[in-house]
């Protein structure tokens, strides 16, 4: 797991190298310290020697600044490392991601990306800046200590043996019983993001309904159960220090019991004593250490296996292996004996064996009941989905055989949930073409009739537009989606019930402007009200996933009941409206 991050690391080589070293410099320096105490005990204080005691004392100061300053670089070293490899993650993740099909979106949930992103990647982060100290200086200290312990005393360094042996398998335990508990708290983090999420994005729907009492319910439970799930990772942790702490001052009675008894058997000087319980310290703080960063491991592992899930992820909509199409050469759409389900292991097709064929240039109008399937159809030309049998041509080519940036600039496609984006009007509409003049913005505007309130805005297309286009009504957000969809200049135009919002006039309008300027091309509009796609040269009507009528309006009223019906409902509503 851990080697799969090494390629992000690569380049933060020289800083993890530097670290390491001073790690490891600072822990020598640490580990010589005691040795210079010793001497004070054994050769100064004990014969009265002032100056060779100063001599010493100056001599430890001075080591300790050393290792001090070793330790200041350590940190800054470490730092560079894990925020580089934070920031590496990141970027690769957020890359990844761009990739990625709606599908795949799905699979994850927007909230569990976002918690991939940040709060998995700090984990690693932090992992890395004081894994290092813990796991370079923990080792050297315990196996130098271990050594210089027992040169002065083999028979107290014994005792070793029992402690060091229960202090490992109760930090195992500990790390085994944790582990869980930190997978368990990030699937808790992820909740609590998509409750905060989904209220934020839709704080006007929970004000109109009045929903805050019951959305605060629903903070309120995935909170207390992220609570309870880290209380139950950290109630394990804490353990741990006073486990270590049991088995460290156990020994050092041990060892100051027995050591005496050597002290005054003449074995062991009062000095040699001294050095080897600073060393007995030592050796059970790397221990503490070394379970520390093993804990913190434990948790970043689970992180890292969630940072790997994204970047692993198979896209299932990419690009063709070999010799992709980069042209498209007309809006000539067809669907043969298509057949699409949004779950793989869905039992009923969400469309069924459709054949379609669209001359480039033609309007389309697609009519049907609620989740008969419209959105899905048009879904399929730039490839949001993939077909589950037959196949889509898009100028006579499988959509699939196109580089898919290609595809999507030529297929422009008006969402029916419009997004548009913090920045000025005309930043948002330049999404469209990055290059587009005034002149070609004018005329976008102008047809989608976005013209008219432009004028009237504060600062015109200039003016800022807040996160979401959250200060313009839905019908103006319409027709600058529009616009902007009309600046690629498609070969084929799909407007998703684009002008639900608008007004009838507006909306005549804007098909007028479509008459006028997209000759050559193909319109797809998919439409609730009969007036807005009357005058298309071939009329859809779906049901259930089915095509279940193609024409003309006059063919369709004639032969389809269902398009009669629909037509005949909303002239009914229109004359009681008048
Ligand atoms: N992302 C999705 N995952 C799973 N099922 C989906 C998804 N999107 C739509 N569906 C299902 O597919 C069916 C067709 O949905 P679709 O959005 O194509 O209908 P529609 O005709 O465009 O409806 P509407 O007029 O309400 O927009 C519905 O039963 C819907 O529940």
């Amino acid at each position: 797991m851990i080697k799969k991050l090494m390629p992000y690391m690569s380049k933060y080589k020289k800083a993890l190298g530097l670290a390491v070293m001073f790690a490891a410099l600072e822990a020598v320096f640490e580990l010589l310290i005691p040795l210079v105490m010793a001497r004070i005990v054994d050769v100064g204080i004990s014969t009265g020697d002032m100056s060779y005691t100063v001599m010493m004392g100056i001599l430890m100061v001075v080591m300790a600044l050393i290792s001090l300053s070793f330790g200041l670089a350590l940190s800054k070293y470490a730092a560079i490392a894990g925020q580089g490899l934070g920031a590496e993650l990141r970027e690769a993740e957020y890359r990844k991601i761009q990739t990625y099909s709606f599908k795949n979106i799905e699979k994850f949930s927007t909230a569990s990306l976002i918690t991939r992103l940040t709060t998995d990647v700090t984990a690693v982060q932090n992992a890395v800046t004081m894994g290092i100290k813990l796991l370079v200086r923990a080792p050297m200290m315990l196996i130098c200590a271990c050594i210089l312990a027992t040169l002065i005393s083999p028979k107290l360094a014994l005792i070793f043996l029992v402690s060091m042996p229960a202090l490992i398998c109760a930090i195992g335990f500990i790390i085994m019983k944790v582990r869980p508990k930190f997978e368990m708290m990030q699937k808790r983090i992820d909740q609590m993001n998509t409750t905060v999420q989904e209220n934020l994005v839709g704080i006007r729907v929970v004000k109109a309904f009045v929903r805050a009492k019951k959305e605060k319910e629903k903070f309120k439970k995935s909170n207390d159960e992220l609570r309870m799930a880290s209380e139950g990772a950290f109630s394990i942790v804490v353990f741990s220090m006073p486990v270590m702490q049991l088995v460290m001052f156990a020994s050092i009675i041990v060892i100051l019991w027995n050591g005496g008894h050597f002290v005054y058997n003449g074995e062991l000087t009062i000095g040699n004593l001294t050095s080897f319980v600073v060393y007995s310290n030592q050796i059970l703080i790397s221990l503490m250490m070394l379970a520390m960063a093993l804990m913190m491991i434990s948790r970043s592992i689970a992180s890292i296996a969630r940072i790997i899930e994204v970047l692993e992820e198979e896209v299932d909509i990419k690009n063709p292996e070999v010799s992709p199409i980069l042209e498209v050469k007309d809006g000539e759409i067809e669907f043969r004996n298509v057949s699409f389900k949004y779950e793989e292991d869905g039992d009923q097709n969400n469309l069924e064996n459709i054949n379609l064929k669209i001359k480039a240039g033609q309007t389309i109008g697609i009519i049907g009941g609620t989740g008969s399937g419209k959105t899905s159809l048009v879904q399929l030309i730039p490839r949001l989905y993939d077909v589950t049998q037959g196949e889509v041509l898009v100028g006579g080519v499988n959509v699939k055989d196109y580089e898919l940036e290609t595809l999507r600039n030529a297929v422009a496609m008006v969402l029916q949930k419009n997004t548009l984006f913090s920045g000025s009007i005309r930043e948002n509409l330049k999404w469209g073409n990055e290059n587009a003049t005034d002149e070609q913005i004018d005329k976008v505007c102008e047809a989608s009739c976005a013209n008219e309130f432009i004028s009237r805005l504060p600062g015109g297309l200039e003016m800022d537009l807040g996160q979401g286009g959250v200060n313009v009504s839905g019908g103006q957000k319409q027709r600058l989606c529009i616009a902007r969809a009309l600046l690629k200049e498609p070969k084929v135009l799909i407007l998703d019930d684009s002008t639900s919002a608008v007004d009838t006039a507006t909306d005549a309008k804007i098909r007028a402007a479509f008459g006028k300027n997209l000759n050559g091309t193909t319109k797809i509009i998919i439409a609730q009200r009969v007036n807005s796609i009357c005058e298309a040269d071939q009329i859809i009507v779906l049901d259930d996933g089915k095509i279940c009528a193609v024409g003309t309006h006059d063919e369709l009223m004639i032969h389809s009941e269902i398009y009669r019906d629909v037509y005949n409902s909303q002239q009914e509503g229109a004359g009681f409206s008048e």
